[in-house]
């Protein structure tokens, strides 16, 4: 039996939600690009926001994140902090001379203040999560030598190092040969095996297939959610 514990915009929300969007209206301006948003997502597992391109996928991880206020509804989540946004390796300016290790403590930033005073602690988690995304031997290196998939690897590392219960990535396989996608979705599998709920927008079947929960957009409206196979089949009937 499905347990209820609240009721959103008259939905059931079921016991293991990490994120609840109420009724999210957000946009640029006067444009309205999410509409009406109501969804429950799961916690400790992948969800991935599907949708055409301008659907509104990377808006609404702009609002999960807290970096783009909602003009109306509300975002609830159940973590102490805020979740936890990854950046897209392209999105990301290599002028900077940066080792990897300081891309990674970047993550700590909002946990040292003003004076970014770093503990063994803190030395401890940028160790840690670089080996969680098997990249502690790149360490030392320049951030701005590495190829994509290992820029990718350290940004999610970036991300693991805020400690947030929730991992918001924008297409973090988009633009990777095969191997080093491979290796990141296999990354974003063992993330959430340890707990952590992860939202990713994707435009790839397979990475859709591989999610525990699917959202799909379509011009900033919830077209479907739920089980893979159903919402991919919902996508299929679109296109
Ligand atoms: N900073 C911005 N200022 C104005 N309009 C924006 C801005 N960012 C996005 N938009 C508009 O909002 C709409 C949704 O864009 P968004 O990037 O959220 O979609 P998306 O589903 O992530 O698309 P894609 O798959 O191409 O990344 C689009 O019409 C886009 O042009």
């Amino acid at each position: 039996m499905k347990t209820v514990i609240v009721c959103n915009h008259g939905r059931e929300v079921p016991v293991g939600t990490a994120i609840v969007l109420d009724g999210i209206d957000a946009g640029y301006g006067g444009e309205r690009v999410l509409k009406g948003i109501c969804a429950e997502l799961p916690r400790g597992r992948v969800t991935a926001l599907l949708g055409h391109n301008g659907s509104g996928k990377s808006t609404l991880l702009g609002v999960l994140a807290g970096l783009h206020a909602p003009s109306a509804g509300s975002v609830r989540h159940d973590g102490e902090r805020r979740p936890a946004l990854v950046l897209q390796h392209t999105a990301v300016s290599v002028a900077l001379p940066l080792s990897v290790r300081d891309a990674v403590a970047m993550g700590r930033w909002e946990r040292l203040g003003w004076w970014r005073r770093t503990t063994a602690r803190d030395h401890a988690v940028v160790r840690d999560c670089l080996e969680r995304v098997g990249a502690a031997d790149l360490a030392r290196r320049q951030f701005a030598e590495l190829s994509g998939g290992q820029r990718q690897r350290v940004l999610i590392a970036q991300g693991l190092a805020q400690e947030s219960g929730v991992l918001l990535l924008d297409e973090p396989a988009a633009g990777l040969d095969t191997a080093a996608r491979e290796r990141v979705l296999a990354i974003i599998d063992e993330i959430t095996a340890t707990g952590t709920t992860v939202v990713h927008a994707t435009h790839d079947d397979d990475a859709a297939r591989r999610a525990g929960h699917c959202l799909l957009l379509e011009r900033g409206r919830v077209r479907a959610e739920g089980r893979p196979e159903e919402v991919l089949a919902a996508a299929s009937l679109r296109t």
